[in-house]
């Protein structure tokens, strides 16, 4: 039998695999890769029954769960699939179209203000190993964790970022939000991540962090108490042990 494969059916292989691709990596990222793997074992275990043995019954009765089973992962991934949108539609992905036509002129200046007090403040915080954990806010808003902690409303200052994370300070505990430019609130909670690939000394502070980076599009710094380590974790990824150099650069190419 003579099959017809054209540049079109090339194509559509190479988007349904950059789809799996993506899928594996984002459930990767949020500790979810075993039910990555469950879904193909499912996917094969239908596509025998239903197209090669051609089992009714089994067949009618799988087709049901996987029109159910749709439904079940759009609620067990609703923060994924969120992140994965505003991520799509994130202005910084289509800054570059967007430049073309029309070109930037905006002074970046006060968009980035936050940064170097916060650098230095965490590099300070690094030496004294003063424990610190701070959330910068982007296009997803984090109103749900800055209501659980106390409302700071102050500008961005390296003094009072060390002051509030000072150990016998009563705001010392959770973690900090900047949104804005603005520290917005401190001793937040935020959503404690489960991803198994990260190393075992780090404890909550970092995977609340971790945690934080996967739920919503921040970026969390994260300063620790044990080792004066400066971490970074930003969609879904733990970057550790970072110079102060380095914090800047992630941060400055954060807020372009
Ligand atoms: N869900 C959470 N949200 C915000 N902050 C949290 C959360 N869980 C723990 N923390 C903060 O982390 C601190 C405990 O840190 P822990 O020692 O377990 O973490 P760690 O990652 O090992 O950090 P360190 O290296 O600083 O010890 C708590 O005192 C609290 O300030």
């Amino acid at each position: 039998m003579f099959v017809h494969f054209g540049i079109k059916d090339v194509i559509d292989i190479l988007l349904v695999a950059l789809l799996l691709y993506n899928i594996y990596k984002m459930m990767k990222d949020s500790g979810t890769i075993n039910i990555f793997g469950g879904i193909m074992a499912f996917l094969a275990v239908w596509i025998v029954v239903t197209r090669i043995l051609d089992m009714r019954l089994m067949g009618a009765i799988m087709d049901k769960l996987i029109s159910v089973g749709v439904l079940i992962l759009v609620i067990l991934f609703q923060d994924e699939i969120r992140r994965f949108l505003v991520e799509l539609g994130s202005h910084k992905r289509w800054r570059f179209f967007f430049r073309l036509f029309f070109p930037d002129k905006k002074d970046n200046s006060k968009a980035q203000s936050y940064i170097i007090p916060l650098v230095y403040a965490c590099m300070n915080m690094a030496k004294t190993k003063t424990g610190a954990l701070i959330v910068i806010q982007k296009d997803i808003a984090l109103t749900q964790y800055i209501q659980t902690g106390d409302i700071i409303n102050a500008d961005v200052n390296s003094r009072l970022i060390e002051n509030i994370f000072f150990k016998n300070s009563p705001l010392h505990d959770g973690a900090m939000i900047i949104a804005d430019n603005r520290i917005v609130a401190a001793a937040c909670i935020l959503p404690v991540s489960h991803n198994n690939d990260i190393p075992k000394s780090l404890g909550l502070r970092h995977r609340s962090g971790l945690g934080i980076s996967q739920e919503s599009d921040a970026t969390a710094v994260i300063v620790s108490e044990e080792t004066g380590n400066i971490s970074v974790a930003r969609n879904g990824k733990l970057h550790i042990k970072l110079s102060g150099k380095d914090l800047e650069n992630i941060l400055s190419d954060d807020s372009l």
